[in-house]
């Protein structure tokens, strides 16, 4: 793959107008492709790799809450990076999921082209489908750069997108602890 996207990029360089053999763009190609290839690793990783059965039994029946993990994915429409932060809760029901495998499914879903709604929708149905829990809370807020850096250029405005499954889409009590906790005010 990496050799074909090499070609790929060397063409869009040409394409371009410039020279893809003068010295500073020699290994632009291959560094291009290296780097395409890492900002859309999650097509080659599971759910269940990434978990690597790092699930632990616990009578935990109360609201857990990661904050602020940062991710950096790429919009679909015009392959541009979009940067945020996804804030995750949940209850669990019997087991509790390792710490740094929240991070680890958001960076899955995100290292793949996407929409900001679909992304959220994912991480909330995984975190559902991994651990069982009574219910699930995802928020991503985050910058588009082909909103900032070209078409209608705006650099402050802010997506939101929030996903609640379980008890937190049946339950109003519980959506609005997630989202005090998270200092959103409520949608
Ligand atoms: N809902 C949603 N839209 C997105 C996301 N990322 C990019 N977009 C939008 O996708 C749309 C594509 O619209 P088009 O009119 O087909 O493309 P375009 O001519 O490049 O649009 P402009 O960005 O308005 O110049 C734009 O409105 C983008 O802002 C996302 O994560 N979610
Ligand atoms: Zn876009």
């Amino acid at each position: 793959m990496i050799d074909k996207l090499t070609e790929n990029y060397r063409d869009i360089i040409v394409q371009l107008g410039e020279n893809p053999d003068r010295e500073g763009l020699l290994d632009t190609p291959q560094r291009a492709a290296k780097a395409m290839a890492f900002l859309t690793e999650g097509y080659n990783q599971s759910l269940e790799e990434i978990v690597n059965g790092a699930i632990f039994e616990s009578e935990m029946d109360e609201m857990v809450v990661v904050e602020g993990i940062e991710f950096y994915s790429l919009c679909e429409h015009h392959l541009l990076p979009f940067i945020g932060t996804a804030s995750i809760a949940y209850i669990p029901d019997g087991k509790v999921l390792g710490l740094s495998k929240f991070a680890r499914i958001v960076d899955m879903f995100a290292r793949r082209l996407q929409i900001q709604e679909n992304l959220t929708r994912q991480i909330a149905h995984a975190i559902s489908d991994i651990t069982q829990c009574k219910g699930v809370g995802v928020v991503l807020e985050a910058k588009h750069m082909c909103m900032m850096m070209r078409g209608v250029q705006k650099q402050n405005s802010v997506m939101s997108t929030s996903m609640m499954l379980g008890s937190f889409r049946k339950s109003q009590a519980t959506r609005s602890e997630f989202l005090t906790l998270i200092g959103q005010r409520k949608p």
